[in-house]
């Protein structure tokens, strides 16, 4: 299944090499290795990153210093063209991600989860390495950017469309959409513009709108800690959904408990790198220890 796997790459997707297909999980080759008389079930790779950096650059980055003696000599012209600095935000991580996986991303701030996750959805480019995915991976919250000036009701509408549903599947997903995110709950606020909507009930809409289409490969970041209870347990119980509809699931949560509830298996990032990738027990064990929770 390998051999169906696209590098992502912001703007462009193109077949993974023929290396690609046995990078994942030692794959046995066919012609020498004898046929078990019992299958395995068969793994399906969804996501497969192989060494992966990434590395912002900053423009216009100061000294570090930003005192007002730097800012004098900037305006004095003796620093005429200020720095660029590079933070190598990921480094040299690697994973391979199945089918009916629910994996979650750890790591104290700054340890380069969102970045990863950003690479996974092909905005942003690889400094080194690959990532390789099976059909277009969804990020939660920028695959259904939602404006502010339109109402709640349209942008369900549009943010259905982007994702690629038909008009009938909008009518028909439309009331559940509504309902999951919980918006109305306090009166008719589908019909104003997201404006007057708080935070939390805009993150809450993304969440739903997001989540009304099954995806292959669905990325999550920190969607469910904005929410109250009865809705981070809605959402808990969809990633379950779509998990179990064969997709792959990705979540970002500070939330052990959140990881805990949803993940099967987690990765743990530190200073960009992976410190650690197994079952949730034993990484959110190791993790607690380190955080000193
Ligand atoms: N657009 C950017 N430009 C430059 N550096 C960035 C940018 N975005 C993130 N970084 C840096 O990359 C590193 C990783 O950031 P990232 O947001 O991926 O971490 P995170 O683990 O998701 O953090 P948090 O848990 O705080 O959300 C940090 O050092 C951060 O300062």
């Amino acid at each position: 299944m390998a051999d169906t796997l696209t590098e992502t790459a912001p703007g462009s997707t193109r077949p993974a090499p023929a290396d690609a297909a046995t990078a994942f999980a030692g794959t046995p080759d066919p012609a020498t290795t004898p046929v078990p008389a019992q299958r395995a079930p068969e793994r399906v790779p969804t996501v497969i990153a192989d060494g992966v950096d990434i590395v912002y650059r900053v423009t216009g980055a100061g000294s570090g210093r930003g005192s007002a003696t730097s800012a004098l000599s900037r305006i004095l012209g003796r620093r005429r063209r200020p720095g660029v600095r590079e933070v190598h935000a990921v480094r040299n991580v690697s994973f391979t991600a199945y089918r009916g996986e629910a994996i979650g991303l750890i790591g104290t701030n700054g340890s380069g989860k969102s970045t990863l996750l950003r690479a996974v959805a092909g905005l942003i480019p690889c400094e080194n390495g690959r990532i390789y995915t099976d059909g277009q991976p969804s990020l939660m919250g920028v695959n259904a950017a939602l404006m502010d000036d339109l109402t709640g009701e349209r942008n369900v509408t549009l943010g259905c469309l982007a994702m690629g549903m038909s008009r009938e599947q909008v009518r028909e997903r439309y009331d559940g959409i509504v309902d999951f995110s919980g918006v109305n709950e306090k009166g008719d606020f589908i019909s104003l513009p997201m404006r007057t909507y708080s935070s939390g009930m805009k993150a809450r809409l993304r969440f739903s709108i997001g989540a009304a289409k099954d995806h292959d490969v669905l990325l999550i970041d920190e969607a469910l800690a904005t929410g109250d209870r009865a809705f981070q347990k809605r959402s808990e119980e969809r990633i379950r959904e779509l998990r179990e509809k064969a997709g792959t699931v990705f979540l970002v949560s500070h939330s052990n408990k959140s990881i805990r509830d949803t993940c099967d298996r987690v990765l743990w990032l530190e200073k960009g790198e992976l410190r650690m990738d197994g079952p949730t027990e034993e990484v959110l064990a190791e993790y607690e220890r380190f955080t000193g929770k």
